[in-house]
């Protein structure tokens, strides 16, 4: 029995609903703060929750390394190791290894690699992820196993990716079996080519998954080209269940994937750009390290709800950001985590009452004009 998604309200493309997990609901459209090594990078699990993130996201890949699944599982699973006890979506590993460990082997049994910690030798099978994710770490919403292909791609090169990814598909149904308590994603591949996503798509559909990701994305195609597969991928997928593009993004391109279908949503860059001096407001991106900044007595954006957009100035973050100030990563990430959050919310209440045409509209001159 998949976890219920109740779609509460359309408009257009665009959809706001409730996922329902035995660990809690989660509100769609939903940004999901990625915690890598089971920490979202420089906040608290009950910072995290302060900005209203309704899941996490952990790594196979790193959690694999270190401290290890059969380590995990006798701490107890990843949700008590980290003190978050609400829902949990982890990755299957094999799109990490690709970018991450330097020395990999793909064959059609597995993806064999070695740690870039130690150099130890690891082997990443469809099985072996799901067990990895659903019974060591214990996630709610596991991924299959997967072959990310480079973006630009030969169509052949596509094709074969996708194949893989779908007999991996196959693979990891059947090693999942069936479970009431969590979840697995099969993910849609196909690179940038119509007919192999449709392809990738149909055989999803066959073999049947509680919801359905969009992969071999945000590999550097850049933002027209993105949106060009979302013109259509979405839609391949079926409309009941949720659509999660993975990897994406900034905020312009969460509100053109929920424009085209899309539900759910995971970037590292709200952390990462956050311990860089980088922040995300309403009116647009800025970098806090700018001189700019010195002497500027307001706050950062006062329509985010989180300390770090209310209680302090911009001078005074701008000096944490110039000194490498450990409170300065903490507070922009935070921010930043909160805004991903307040734009999501944004969305769906705009989607609730049936203006996010407007919505789009005024986005893009408030916050993408400013930001270029
Ligand atoms: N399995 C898989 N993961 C991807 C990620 C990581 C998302 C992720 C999930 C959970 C934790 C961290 C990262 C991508 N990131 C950018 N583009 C991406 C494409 C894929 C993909 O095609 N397949």
């Amino acid at each position: 029995m998949p976890f219920p998604f109740d779609i509460s309200a359309t408009d257009g493309r665009a959809r706001t609903g409730l996922l329902r997990t035995p660990r809690g609901d989660i509100r769609t459209p939903a940004f999901m703060p990625v915690g890598t090594a089971a920490t979202v990078k420089a906040l608290t699990v009950g910072q995290v929750e302060q900005t209203g993130a309704d899941i996490l996201l952990g790594n196979t890949y790193h959690l694999m390394l270190r401290p290890g699944p059969e380590r995990m599982e006798r701490l107890g699973g990843l949700h008590r190791f980290m003190r978050w006890d609400k829902p949990i979506l982890t990755d299957s590993g094999g799109f990490q290894v690709m970018s991450l460990s330097g020395i990999s082997k793909l064959t059609e049994e597995a993806v064999t690699f070695s740690s870039h910690v130690d150099g130890s030798k690891h082997v990443l099978t469809p099985e072996r992820s799901i067990e990895i994710q659903a019974d060591r770490l214990g996630s709610d919403i596991v991924m299959q196993l997967d072959e990310c292909v480079a973006w630009p791609a030969e169509e052949s090169r596509a094709r074969e990716g996708m194949e893989l990814s779908a007999r991996w598909a196959k693979r990891s149904k059947a090693a999942f079996g069936s479970r009431d308590a969590q979840a697995l994603f099969g993910i849609q591949q196909g690179s940038t080519f119509e007919h192999l996503r449709r392809e990738s798509s149909d055989r999803l559909q066959d073999i049947g998954f509680d919801g359905y990701a969009i992969g071999g994305l945000a590999v550097g195609e850049g933002h027209a080209a993105m949106c060009e597969v979302l013109d259509y991928a979405p839609e391949m997928l079926p409309a009941d269940r949720p659509r999660y593009l993975m990897g994406v993004g900034k905020p312009v391109d969460l509100v053109e994937a929920v424009w085209r279908g899309v539900d759910m949503f995971d970037c590292v860059l709200p952390t990462r750009a956050g311990r860089h001096g980088q922040a995300w407001t309403w009116a647009g991106p800025i970098n806090l390290k700018n001189a700019r900044f010195a002497e500027d007595e307001e706050p950062l954006d006062p329509e985010v709800p989180c300390p770090a957009s209310q209680d302090y100035s911009k001078a005074y973050l701008h000096h944490l950001v110039r000194t490498d100030e450990i409170l300065g990563k903490v507070l922009l990430s935070w921010h930043n985590i909160a805004f991903f959050q307040a734009l999501t919310a944004a969305m769906r209440a705009a989607i609730a009452e049936g203006r996010f045409e407007q919505f789009r509209r005024d986005f893009h001159a408030r916050h993408v004009s400013n930001g270029r």
